[in-house]
């Protein structure tokens, strides 16, 4: 139906407030972060992951990226620490990347769009459940990881490049299981934090992002794997997985911090 968001001209980010007023709140995401504005506070500890390899469980291609589902059914792979209070239930990780190598993000930072972007969405368990988490200010925390392609790719990327193998059309969904996503984090735990909502639709106001100042590295090939995702199933014509990325949003006065001088 046209009427479903995506990302293209007639149904993309421009539009989704004509369904989804949230869509032109005064905290959206993702926003551009100039390091001039940021404001260094030294009372953000580090944050710290516990996550259970057995919670993963499979990977899905749903027409708008590609995600990896895990267990939320009690604590068992947990984010805590850093700008949040208590522990937050690791829910889903996913993917937004360009149609080349030179765009593909959805923060951006000091002018730099990177190759993609990884988001690990954590959930308060003091809000019920994932549905009441999005109705509160301090009910999701994503940890957001830079993708830039380089000559020394990070070995561990290859796991999700693997599974993507299965998920090629939209609808498919194949087991994905004993993986630990802290392996994707970079060296450095160093991060810029401010409040913001969904990157799509309804686009709540409720997350703490934890945006990683390191990137990863991945290799020019593996963003043409991931670019050979489709975003039609299995009996359509094939249409490229690619630029599911919403423009940087007004900032409107909020004011972003950093971990780091
Ligand atoms: N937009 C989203 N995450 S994101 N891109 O803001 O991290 N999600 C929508 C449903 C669950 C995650
Ligand atoms: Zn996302």
């Amino acid at each position: 139906a046209q009427s479903v968001w995506g990302y293209d001209s007639d149904n993309g980010p421009d539009h989704w407030h004509e369904n989804y007023p949230m869509a032109k709140g005064d905290k959206q995401s993702p926003i551009e972060i100039n390091s001039k504005d940021v404001q260094h506070d030294s009372s953000l500890g580090p944050w710290h992951t516990s996550y259970d390899p057995g919670a993963a469980k499979t990977i899905l291609n749903n027409g708008r990226t590609c995600r990896v589902v895990f267990d939320d059914t009690f604590d068992r792979s947990v984010l805590r620490g850093g700008p949040l209070t208590g522990a937050y239930r690791l829910r889903q990780l996913h993917l937004h990347w360009g149609s080349s190598d030179d765009h593909g993000s959805e923060h951006v930072i000091d002018g730099v769009k990177y190759a993609a972007e990884l988001h690990m969405v954590h959930w308060n368990p003091k809000h019920g459940n994932f549905a009441g988490a999005l109705k509160q200010p301090d009910g999701v925390a994503v940890v957001g990881i830079f993708l830039k392609v380089g000559k020394t790719p990070k070995p561990e990327i290859k796991r999700i490049l693997q599974g993507i193998d299965n998920i090629k059309t939209k609808g498919k969904e194949a087991p994905f299981q004993h993986f630990d996503p802290s392996i994707l984090f970079p060296k450095s735990r160093d991060y810029w934090t401010y409040h913001g909502s969904f990157t799509t639709p309804p686009c709540e106001e409720c997350i703490t992002w934890i945006l990683l100042r390191e990137p990863i590295e991945v290799s020019s090939d593996q963003m043409a794997q991931l670019r050979s995702l489709s975003k039609n199933s299995e009996n359509e014509p094939m249409n490229p997985l690619v630029d599911n990325w919403r423009p940087v949003q007004p900032v409107k006065g909020r004011v972003v911090r950093s971990s780091f001088k």
